[in-house]
């Protein structure tokens, strides 16, 4: 695995007015998109392209398109549909598929509850979008689903990740350099109830409102 935390003073600053719980849901989700759009600069530096002609008005040169099979990106529902649009703004030819997935708050596993990926994946980049990595557990079965259809290779973008999920993640996939994880942040740890610390709280719920 291959780890990466953005180290950006915009990406500091607007990380900062997410963490405060006083920021209403209008302004968190307008934040969160902005984030996303940042971090996928750097997620998607080594997505594939192809060389292309292109006729110039004054003379053909040689320019750059995105290769096929397009890349997919994919938001782990709910949080990380949050994240879709700052992704799609900088990838618009993007697939995009969806994962729901919930953490049972007692358990800590994740329950799959919608899976809506292309059943083959053969040769796809792939670029999945959730908030928070704090166990792991939640994107550890993101990225088997994706292996498991084929994927060439997955990059997960977070906004803040735990030490702890970090290193479960890592232990579940190893060094295989074709799992990148790009981060805004990477907190102290996980409290009793395995919520970032000092994180943002619940991500889904400051998103959309709901308790
Ligand atoms: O690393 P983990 O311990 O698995 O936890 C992280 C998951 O928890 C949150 O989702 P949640 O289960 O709250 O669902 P939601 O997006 O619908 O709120 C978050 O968006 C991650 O998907
Ligand atoms: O801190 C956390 C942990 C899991 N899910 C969240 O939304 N926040
Ligand atoms: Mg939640």
């Amino acid at each position: 695995m291959r780890l990466h935390v953005a180290d950006h003073p915009l990406v500091a600053h607007k990380l900062s007015v997410l963490r405060d719980k006083d920021t209403p849901s209008p302004v968190f989700r307008q934040l969160v998109e902005e984030l996303v759009t940042l971090l996928a600069y750097e997620a998607t530096r080594e997505v594939r392209t192809v060389e292309i002609e292109v006729q110039t008005p004054v003379a053909v040169t040689t320019g750059t398109h995105l290769a096929e099979p397009r890349p997919l990106v994919v938001p782990i529902l709910r949080a990380g549909l949050g994240m879709l649009e700052g992704m799609t703004r900088l990838l618009p030819t993007a697939e995009v598929g969806f994962l729901g997935l919930q953490r049972d708050e007692e358990t800590l596993q994740a329950i799959t509850y919608a899976n809506r990926l292309p059943d083959d994946l053969s040769g796809r980049q792939c670029f999945v979008l959730d908030p928070m990595l704090a166990t792991g557990g939640t994107l550890i079965a993101s990225i088997d689903y994706l292996f498991e259809r084929g994927a060439r290779d997955v990059t997960c973008i977070c906004l803040l990740a735990a030490p702890e999920g970090l290193a479960l993640v890592e232990k579940h996939v190893g060094d295989r350099a074709d799992v990148n994880v790009v981060v805004a942040a990477v907190d102290e740890r996980l409290d009793e109830k395995a919520y970032i610390v000092p994180g943002l709280g619940d991500a889904g719920d400051r998103l959309y409102g709901l308790v």
